[in-house]
């Protein structure tokens, strides 16, 4: 299902109103050094329990949204709530999963995947029991004791998320997490995604270059304009459940959405 937005973000017929948000922008617009436009009044609400991706031209705003989700950047004006209230930094409700996984070299995998418990100050026999819980949970079991130039990009991208979960954080947020790796490990991780949020009952955030993969793993994909970002449309992918990768790939809804979303997105990068 797509819902169409106006220039000014308003939608023209009306957008299923979440029953249970979690996340509300309100308003937000971003304006870097006075001079770069990138967001101008972005209102969303982002249901408690869904993955929605933001997608869009390179340049358009969506790390910067994201960003601002997680108090990790002011927006210029507007505000953002998570569970009503107002965000004005980081918060232990939000764990953000960068695009380089941000491992510490000299740490091994264990220690990493606990450290974000050990910065909110968890203990240390409960958060290597959490962390080595997680390293199984992504996969990574019989790992704990290597260092991350051991691993694959794709193992480092798991203890990443090892450490995202371990925080017990009502939002992940990730910022293009599978960027970095070869098309069989992005595949397999975006299985091992869709049943992290079926068992983990997490919000996700995601931001993704890859319409194939917005498709496949959103309950949402709002899609953002060019500088400055704007909403220029929101898709529900109404993908059925439990659909094998194999089959999702010769799915018609499916490919009639990501053919729905290229034609949208063609425009801007022609
Ligand atoms: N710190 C900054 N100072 C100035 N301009 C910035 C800064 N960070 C981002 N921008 C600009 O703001 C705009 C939005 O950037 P952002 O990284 O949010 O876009 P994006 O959609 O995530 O891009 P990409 O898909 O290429 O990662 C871009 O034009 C970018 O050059």
């Amino acid at each position: 299902m797509t819902v169409a937005l106006a220039a000014d973000n308003t939608a023209e017929r009306s957008v299923p109103k979440p029953t249970n948000p979690i996340i509300e922008v309100r308003n937000v617009s971003k304006v870097y050094g006075g001079a770069v436009h990138a967001l101008d009044k972005i209102n969303l609400s982002f249901e408690t329990g869904h993955l929605t991706s933001l997608l869009g031209p390179s340049g358009c705003g969506k790390t910067t949204l994201l960003k601002i989700v997680a108090g990790l950047l002011q927006p210029t004006d507007g505000e953002i709530l998570v569970k009503g209230k107002k965000v004005t930094g980081p918060g232990p409700e939000r764990a953000f999963v960068f695009q380089d996984f941000a491992l510490m070299p000299w740490a091994s995998v264990l220690q990493n995947a606990a450290f974000g418990l050990k910065m909110q100050g968890v203990g240390k026999a409960e958060r290597l029991e959490k962390a080595r819980h997680y390293i199984g949970e992504v996969g990574l079991a019989g790992f704990e004791e290597k260092y991350p130039h051991e691993l694959s990009g794709g193992m480092r991208q798991r203890v990443g998320l090892a450490r995202a979960l371990a925080v017990d954080a009502d939002v992940l947020l990730m910022d293009e997490p599978f960027s970095a790796v070869d098309e069989q490990t992005r595949r397999k991780f975006q299985e091992d995604l869709i049943r992290l949020r079926e068992v983990e009952n997490k919000t996700f955030l995601f931001v993704t270059h890859s319409i194939e993969e917005a498709v496949y793993v959103s309950d949402r994909i709002v899609m953002l304009s060019p500088r400055p970002g704007r909403i220029s449309e929101i898709i529900d992918p109404d993908i059925p459940d439990g659909i094998s990768p194999d089959e999702l790939r010769r799915n018609g809804t499916y490919l009639d959405t990501v053919e729905e979303i290229w034609r949208s997105i063609r425009k801007y990068v022609e």
